[in-house]
C-alpha cells in the first residue's frame, strides 16, 4: 500500500544532499503529504521512535564524507541505531526509499555511509520500496542532480504512478517585514553585524549556520560540543602570497589571532585549544561589490531601502513553505537590506533548478518578454530542461544576481519581486572548510597562539569567458587589512590520532597542492615534541611556482617531491612513492618494519592511487591480497593510516 505521508531526511556535509531533498520534496508533495524535510538528528532528535510512524514513507538522501565515513549531521542517529539492544524487528514494515551521494572516484568506498545506512535499517525489518539511488559527483551536466533525476522519473515516482496528482496550494509568504524608521542607517567603520544593535539578532543566525559539532572554549578549556554553537572571533595577523606572482594560482598563506582561545600555563595535548591537523569552518561574507551589484539588478523599490532598518518575522502558521524546506528559518530579526546581503544571503551562489521554478513566478507580465521569459525559467527547472540548466547555470556559474540580470522582467514595473519573496528564496551562507597547517604546541610557545591556513583562491574562466570566483577562498585572500575579523569554528579532523605519545613510530606524510596544509600541522607539530625521522612526500606543478613552504623544511625532514610539469612528461606523488618502493622498499619498510603512521590528504583521486600503490607494496611482500586489505583496515581502525580527501 502507497502511505499517504512522507518524511523526508537527508545526512549532508556541503549542502548537496539538503538541495536533493528539496527537490525531491516539490515533486513528491504532488502525490503525497510531505510532513518534514530536515536533517536527520535534527528530526530524530535522540528519539529512534521518531523513526517508527506508520502509513509514512521514509525518504532518505545521505552523502558520505571523509573516507566512507557518515556526515555529521546524521552522526547522533547512526550511532542509537547501531545499537545492540535494539529489537531486531524496531523497524519492522516502515517502508523507506534512498538515495545516495558519493563521487565514484572513492572507489569502493563510494556512496559507503548511505548503503551502511540502508542495511541497518533492513536489519531492523524497515522495507525498501523501491531501487535505491545513487548520485555520483562525476555525472555529466548535473553531477548528483543530475542522477537524482533520473531516478526520481525512474524509479520513486514510478511507485505513485497510480496516485491522482494533486497540485499542491502554494505557500504564502512565511516572512513579515516591516521598515524600522524612514531614518537610513549610517554604515561606521565596525562590521553591521558587530553593532550593538544588531548584535544579538546576527549571533543567533551564525548560530543557525554552524556545523553539528566544534570546539568550545566557555570555561577555559577545549571542550568538543555536539551541537551548534556561536561562532569564534579571529583577527587576521597577516595573509602572504605562496605561489609566485607570475604563477596561474594565487595561493595564500593566512594566519589569524583567536582571542577567545584559553591561555594555560602547563602544556598538555589536552590544554591546546586545537589539536594538528583540525579544521577551521570559516563563515565567510559577500564583498561591498557584490552586493551592489546584486542590489542594482532588483526592482527599484527593493534597491530604495537598502540601508533601513528591518524587523523580519517568521510566521509559523504558514509552515508549509518551511515544512517542505523551501524557505530559511532562521533570518536575523533585525538588520538592514545591505547587510542581510552581506552576511547571511548566499547571492553568489548558483541558484538551483527549483529556485528558477520559484523565481518565474515573480516575472512581471507587463514587460514585453515577461512572459517568455516566465516559460523559460520553468523550462529550465524541469527535468527535460536539465542539459540546458547545466549550460547556462552551471558550466557558465551563472550566480543569483547574473539570473536576475538575464531575466530583467524580474525587476521591471509589474515585478512581483519584494523583499519578503527574497528572504524566501535566497539560502543562507554556510561555513566552509579548511585544514589547519599550523601546529598547536609551537603556537602555544609563543605569545598569542593562533591558526595558520593555506588557502588556494578559486578563480577562473568560464566556456563562454565569463570570470567567475570562490566565495569563501576570494574572500580569506582579499582580507588584507591586518585586523580584519573572520567569524570562525574549529572541529576534529581525520588526523586526531598522530602519534605524539608512546613508543616512537616515524610519520609518513603524502599530499599534493593544498593538502600540504593539514600535513604541515602534523609535521610541525611532530618537530615541536621532538619527533624525528618523519617523511614528507609532495607533489605540485612546478618547484619554482607552486611548491609550498619549500624553504621552510628543516634538515631532519626526508623530502621527496613529484613536480609534473617540470619535465615532458608527467610525474605524480604515487610514482615517487611507486619509484622509492622499487628502490629502498620505502613504504614497506616504513609500515611492516617501523610500524610508522601513513597520512594522505589532497584530492581524492591523488589519495585513491597512494592507495592503491601502498596495497601494491605490501601485496608483493607480504603476497596475500586480502590479507594485506584487512590489513590496511586495521591500520585506519586505528588511525595509522589516515586520508583527508576533498576537491
Ligand atoms: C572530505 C570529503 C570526503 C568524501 N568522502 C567520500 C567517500 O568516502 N565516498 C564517496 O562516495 N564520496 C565521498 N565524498 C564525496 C561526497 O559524498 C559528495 O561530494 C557529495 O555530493 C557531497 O554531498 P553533501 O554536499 O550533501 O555533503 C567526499 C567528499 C568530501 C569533501
Amino acid at each position: 500500500m502507497i502511505p499517504s505521508s512522507c518524511i523526508i531526511l537527508f545526512s549532508t556535509q556541503s549542502g548537496r544532499a539538503r538541495a536533493c531533498a528539496r527537490r525531491a520534496a516539490r515533486l513528491l508533495q504532488e502525490y503525497v503529504t510531505v510532513l518534514h524535510n530536515r536533517s536527520v538528528d535534527e528530526y530524530v532528535k535522540g528519539d529512534l521512535q521518531r523513526l517508527t510512524l506508520k502509513d509514512t514513507l521514509f525518504l532518505f538522501f545521505i552523502s558520505t564524507t571523509g573516507e566512507g565515513e557518515h556526515t555529521d549531521t546524521i552522526r547522533q542517529t547512526w550511532s542509537l541505531l547501531l545499537q545492540t539492544s535494539l529489537p531486531s524487528q524496531f523497524l519492522q514494515k516502515i517502508p523507506f526509499a534512498i538515495f545516495n551521494l558519493g563521487d565514484r572516484a572513492y572507489g569502493p568506498l563510494f556512496c559507503a555511509a548511505g548503503r551502511k545506512w540502508a542495511v541497518r535499517m533492513l536489519q531492523l525489518g524497515a522495507e525498501l520500496v523501491c531501487e535505491p539511488g545513487y548520485g555520483d559527483d562525476g555525472t555529466p551536466n548535473g553531477g548528483v542532480l543530475a542522477d537524482l533525476d533520473v531516478w526520481l522519473e525512474q524509479v520513486l515516482l514510478q511507485q505513485f504512478a497510480t496516485c491522482p496528482k494533486h497540485r499542491p496550494e502554494r505557500g504564502h509568504n512565511p516572512y513579515r517585514l516591516s521598515l524600522l524608521s524612514s531614518l537610513t542607517y549610517e554604515p561606521l567603520d565596525e562590521e553591521e553585524w558587530q553593532l550593538e544593535t544588531f548584535q544579538e539578532s546576527y549571533q543567533s543566525f551564525f548560530h543557525s549556520v554552524s556545523p553539528m559539532m566544534s570546539y568550545s572554549y566557555d570555561n577555559g578549556e577545549r571542550k568538543l560540543v555536539h551541537e551548534q554553537t556561536r561562532p569564534l572571533v579571529a583577527v587576521v595577523e597577516s595573509n602572504q602570497r605562496l605561489t609566485t606572482e607570475d604563477w596561474e594560482q594565487d595561493t595564500r598563506h593566512i594566519r589569524f589571532q583567536v582571542p577567545s582561545f584559553p591561555k594555560t600555563k602547563e602544556w598538555s595535548l589536552s590544554a591546546l585549544p586545537y589539536q594538528a591537523g583540525d579544521i577551521a569552518c570559516i563563515l565567510p561574507s559577500n564583498s561591498a561589490k557584490e552586493v551592489d551589484r546584486f542590489l542594482r539588478v532588483l526592482p527599484k523599490a527593493i534597491q530604495d531601502v537598502a540601508d533601513v532598518e528591518l524587523q523580519i518575522a517568521w510566521d509559523a502558521t504558514h509552515s508549509m513553505v518551511a515544512t517542505i524546506g523551501i524557505s530559511y528559518p532562521h533570518w536575523p530579526t533585525h538588520c538592514t537590506l545591505r547587510g542581510w546581503l552581506t552576511y547571511c544571503a548566499d547571492i553568489h551562489a548558483i541558484p538551483e533548478r527549483e529556485d528558477l521554478r520559484a523565481l518565474s513566478f515573480y516575472c512581471s507580465l507587463k514587460h514585453p518578454l515577461g512572459a517568455e521569459q516566465r516559460d523559460k525559467l520553468l523550462s529550465l527547472s524541469e527535468t527535460r530542461g536539465s542539459a540546458l540548466y547545466a549550460d547556462f547555470c552551471l558550466r557558465e556559474k551563472r550566480s543569483w544576481a547574473d539570473v536576475i540580470y538575464d531575466f530583467d522582467s524580474l525587476r521591471a514595473q509589474g515585478s512581483l519581486l519584494t523583499l519578503e519573496a527574497l528572504l524566501a528564496l535566497l539560502s543562507p551562507i554556510r561555513p566552509r572548510e579548511f585544514s589547519i597547517a599550523s601546529s598547536p604546541t609551537e603556537e602555544w610557545n609563543k605569545e598569542e597562539s593562533a591558526i595558520e591556513l593555506c588557502v588556494a583562491r578559486v578563480q577562473g574562466t568560464t566556456p563562454l569567458g565569463r570570470n567567475f570566483y570562490g566565495l569563501c577562498s576570494d574572500y580569506l585572500a582579499t582580507l588584507s587589512r591586518h585586523g580584519s575579523i573572520v567569524r570562525l569554528w574549529i572541529r576534529p579532523g581525520s588526523f586526531h590520532q598522530l602519534p605524539l605519545s608512546g613508543r616512537p613510530r616515524p610519520v609518513l606524510c603524502i599530499g599534493a597542492g593544498t593538502g600540504i596544509a593539514p600535513l604541515r600541522g602534523l609535521l610541525r607539530e611532530r618537530r615541536a615534541l621532538g619527533f624525528q625521522n618523519d617523511i614528507l612526500v609532495f607533489g605540485c606543478r612546478k618547484e619554482s611556482c607552486d611548491f609550498y613552504y619549500k624553504k621552510e623544511w628543516w634538515p631532519g625532514l626526508q623530502q621527496l617531491t613529484a613536480f609534473s610539469r617540470d619535465q615532458w612528461h608527467k610525474v605524480y606523488v604515487q610514482q615517487v612513492l611507486q619509484k622509492a618502493e622499487r628502490e629502498h622498499q620505502l613504504l614497506s619498510q616504513h609500515v611492516l618494519h617501523q610500524d610508522g603512521a601513513i597520512y594522505v590528504a589532497g584530492s581524492p583521486r591523488m589519495a585513491k592511487a597512494v592507495k592503491e600503490v601502498l596495497a601494491e607494496s605490501l601485496v608483493a611482500i607480504l603476497g596475500d591480497e586480502k590479507h594485506v586489505q584487512l590489513f590496511l583496515a586495521q591500520r585506519q581502525a586505528t588511525g595509522l593510516l589516515s586520508v583527508e580527501a576533498w576537491g
